[in-house]
């Protein structure tokens, strides 16, 4: 039985153990989640059965397979230092947390001495399969254009003094490049770091925020000395979460499932 830990119970982290409870993940069981949130964390405990852990010390300590990062992009520095320490692979939703290089090395760094594995799921965006082989070449430009609901963006809009009621048509709130990006929208926009991760090469991001949108949509260009990459995906978006696109969670789903598969489609 492969044994997964969740940290941050909310919409994709309770996605993931739904998928596990229908067979979909198979041969898995969740049996430990935190979260801040202590209603969230009760309520995944009493679907899966999970143990409720009082801090990521206490999950990281359980015997587990994989710990599943699902909370924020200020949990990631603890959340994967503590299972790469504590010998456990960890799979990260809040990739945006890595645009800090210092972070990355020193992650990238603990997982090589504890023979362990960090996995940055693909997440609400597609095409990263393409990009890491483009990547063998020479890359010249790497384009994101995001478009969301007002909603999807509200918490940040507020930050950036956005009055969201007076959005009446499509604006742009955001162009500049990804290090901007997350630090100005570090909820909605994780996507623009795993994609320049993927490239090696930092994207440039355009944020726009749509009151007639129902969708999040992702536009992605690469340029490349082997070629032009141009994928767009129009994701549901979650209902618990409308920050969140559906595929982002499918993402994960997928990703912990293939850990089990003999035979890997795909770069
Ligand atoms: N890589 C990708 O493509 C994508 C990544 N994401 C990212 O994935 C993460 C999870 O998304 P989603 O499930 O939709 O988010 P939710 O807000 O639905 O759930 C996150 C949960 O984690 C809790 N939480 C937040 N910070 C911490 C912490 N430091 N320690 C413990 N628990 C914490 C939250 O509590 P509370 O509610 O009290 O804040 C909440 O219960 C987010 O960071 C999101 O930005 C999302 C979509 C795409
Ligand atoms: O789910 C999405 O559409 C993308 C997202 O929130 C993120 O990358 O943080």
């Amino acid at each position: 039985m492969f044994k997964i830990g969740i940290v941050g119970c909310g919409a994709i982290g309770s996605f993931i153990s739904k998928k596990v409870l229908d067979g979909t993940i198979k041969n898995t069981k969740v049996v430990a989640v935190y979260d801040k949130n202590l209603d969230k964390m009760e309520e995944l405990s009493k679907l899966t059965g999970a143990k409720i852990c009082k801090s990521v010390d206490d999950l990281v300590k359980e015997d587990l397979d994989l710990v599943v990062e699902a909370a924020s992009v200020r949990a990631v520095e603890e959340v994967a230092e503590k299972s790469l320490t504590n010998k456990k692979d960890v799979l990260i939703m809040s990739v945006g947390a890595l645009v800090d290089k210092n972070l990355f090395l020193k992650l990238q760094n603990l997982a090589k001495n504890a023979g362990k594995k960090i996995y940055l799921p693909s997440g609400a965006i597609g095409g990263l399969d393409a990009i890491k082989a483009m990547r063998l070449g020479k890359i010249k430009e790497v384009i994101l254009k995001t478009t969301k609901p007002v909603n999807a963006l509200e918490d940040a809009l507020k930050n950036l003094g956005y009055n969201v009621k007076d959005i009446k048509e499509p604006v742009i709130v955001f162009e500049g490049d990804v290090f901007e990006a997350i630090k100005e929208f570090p909820a909605n926009i994780n996507v623009s770091v795993t994609l320049s991760i993927a490239a090696e090469f930092p994207a440039k991001v355009m944020i726009v925020a749509d009151p007639n949108a129902k969708l999040n949509k992702h536009e992605v260009i690469v340029k490349s000395s082997i070629g032009k990459l141009k994928v767009c995906v129009e994701n549901v978006p979650f209902e618990e979460n409308p920050r969140t696109s559906a595929l982002a969670a499918y993402s994960a789903v997928r990703l912990i499932r293939d850990l089990a598969e003999p035979i890997k489609v795909g770069t």
